[in-house]
């Protein structure tokens, strides 16, 4: 509002100038009387002086509420992103993602800051200028006005282009994005495949369909100048035409012709203008619609309107009551009629071939996904009924492939409890058995761990991950493939902190290798689910030939 009071504060002073122009010519050059020269040239100068402060402090104004709406914006799609489900990630690609949440915000960005200045000035300007031309001879400026609609029309095919050729090349820019992130985040099997010319013809594919896109916009945008630009040139000799015979008549002075011309001079840029808007605006429109895209998927899994008050400290009981899951999109289930019970403090091992849902039960049990048929217990209170936010504070996953994040030893640790004191932190260390081998690294706690950890070893990162799963003593625990990619020295090294790790808490243990797992431990053997006589066995860990019975 303000940037818009600005403008129109600047607009009048530019319509007064010209005035002052109109009756310089009349009053000084045409009478040749530099006494009258003076008032007027001081006035005319005062008002550019005004008119520049005022149009900065207004470009200013509307700049800060443009780039505030985009900080908040690009927040709240993030913040957005993140109440969406594993699952949604999943079936995109991630550098189509990212495009969203950079380069189309950025094309609103343009939009709602230097677009929105130069709207209202644009408007601002067309509505004084064409009044101080009507104010001058309302009958020519009824003529040349005539023209308008030919600007307008112009601007109009050429936006109806130029949106299809933006909401082509934000989509291609995606695609190139992701091709760009895939590759570049899985160099070591691009190069150790030899497979770098092939993502690099991959990446110029994308490419050729984003510059033909670009190519387009270039066109439409490069024709629409001398398009209007012809339109203008026949305005003005209109003008010409019928001022002299205005002038003849006697209805119009020189300066009158002059200063008129002069407003039109600046109408017409800014009636052009304004279709340059609609340009912008339809690029703008092609980036929000993919960003309104994401903003309007709804998360899969909701917490209900009034969820059940959890206790302070969930005991970590967990009930898998005749659980049926399949993915969304999918047709044959994952888990069918499954039932089971981890007692407050119990291990339980999950084995089963691969591709059997093991790792889905960790996700049922932290709500990624809800059952499609059944219930899971957390102390005897249904999941669902539970703010998400209390349950995975009571549920910690160890996964299979341990994700850390680019910062340094220390913040990986304290990834789940981020108050931790540094005394916390190292007695967590201690307990994974990793903190010796940080006081080796160069900065101990604050050595960078690298992305995604990878300048840690396999087992190293195992083990900051235990460190971070000790801190956040959730009394839940789902360990999934703990073992996975470590030699038998180093998997037998992992099993001490785990152990520490284990004590006392409700433990559901994935597993393919069952050497470790001490004997008294019950075993739940998952089974892939076939037709309809897929079960689930228990058994002791122990005792492989247990009697087995479906649940
Ligand atoms: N997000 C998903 N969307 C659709 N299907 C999925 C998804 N995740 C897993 N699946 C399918 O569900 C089945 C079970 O997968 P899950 O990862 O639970 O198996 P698993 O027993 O843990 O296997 P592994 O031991 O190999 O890790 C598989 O057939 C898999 O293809």
């Amino acid at each position: 509002m303000i940037g818009a009071v600005l403008a129109i504060v600047a607009a009048v002073c530019e319509v007064l100038s010209i005035a002052l122009f109109g009756y310089i010519t009349d009053e000084v050059l045409s009478n040749q009387d530099l006494g009258a020269f003076w008032t007027p040239a001081v006035l005319w100068l005062g008002l550019t002086v005004v008119a520049g402060a005022v149009s900065f402090a207004g470009s200013y104004a509307t700049a800060v509420g443009g780039e505030r709406f985009l900080l908040r914006l690009r927040g709240r799609v993030f913040e957005h992103l993140q109440t969406l489900t594993p699952d949604f990630f999943d079936n995109r690609r991630l550098g189509d993602l990212m495009a969203r949440l950079t380069d189309d915000i950025e094309a609103i960005e343009e939009l709602v800051g230097s677009g929105l200045v130069k709207l209202f000035t644009t408007v601002a300007s067309v509505v004084f200028f064409a009044g101080a031309a009507f104010y001058i001879r309302w009958d020519l400026a009824l003529v040349t006005f005539t023209l308008i609609p030919a600007f307008l029309l112009v601007s109009k095919v050429f936006a109806a282009r130029f949106r299809t050729a933006a909401a082509r090349e934000r989509s291609s820019n995606g695609s190139m994005n992701s091709v760009i992130e895939e590759s570049l985040s899985n160099q070591s099997l691009v190069q150790a495949y030899n497979r770098q010319r092939t993502e690099a013809e991959r990446l110029h594919a994308e490419g050729r369909t984003w510059l033909r896109a670009n190519l387009a916009q270039a066109w439409l945008a490069s024709l629409y100048g001398p398009v209007v630009q012809v339109i203008e040139t026949v305005c003005l000799l209109v003008i010409l035409g019928v001022g002299a015979w205005e002038i003849v008549s006697g209805r119009l002075t020189i300066g009158g012709l002059l200063a008129f011309a002069a407003y039109l001079a600046y109408l017409y840029p800014a009636v052009q203008s304004l279709g340059q808007i609609a340009l912008t605006v339809s690029e703008a429109a092609a980036g929000s619609d993919r960003v309104i895209e994401v903003l309007r998927t709804r998360p899969a899994v909701t917490d209900r309107e009034a969820p059940a008050r959890p206790a302070a400290r969930s005991r970590g009981r967990i009930e898998f009551q005749a659980v049926d899951f399949t993915y969304p999109r999918r047709h044959r289930p994952t888990l069918r009629n499954l039932s089971f019970v981890a007692e407050p403090g119990e291990l339980v091992v999950c084995t089963g071939p691969s591709g059997a849902g093991k790792s889905t039960i960790a996700k049922l049990l932290l709500r990624f996904y809800d059952p499609s048929v059944g219930r899971i217990l957390l102390d005897g209170v249904d999941i669902r009924e539970l703010p998400r936010e209390s349950l995975r504070d009571d549920v910690t996953i160890l996964q299979q492939e341990n994700l850390l994040f680019s910062g340094t030893v220390r913040d990986n640790i304290a990834y789940g409890r981020p108050d931790a004191s540094m005394d916390d932190i190292v007695r967590a260390a201690v307990l994974a058995d990793v903190h010796d081998f940080i006081g080796t690294l160069p900065h101990g706690y604050d050595t960078p761990v690298g992305q995604r950890g990878r300048l840690m070893s396999g087992g190293q990162r195992q083990r900051l991950a235990i460190a971070r799963a000790i801190l956040r003593d959730a009394p839940v625990l789902v360990l999934d493939e703990p073992m996975t990619g470590l030699d038998a020295l180093t998997a037998a090294r992992i099993m001490e902190p785990l152990n520490r790790l284990m004590a006392g808490r409700t433990t559901i243990l994935i597993t393919h290798d069952l050497r470790f797992i001490p004997e008294t431990a019950r075993q739940i053997v998952l089974e892939p689910v076939r037709r309809r006589t897929s079960r689930v066995r228990i058994r002791s860990a122990g005792r492989r030939d247990a009697v087995t019975r479906p649940v």
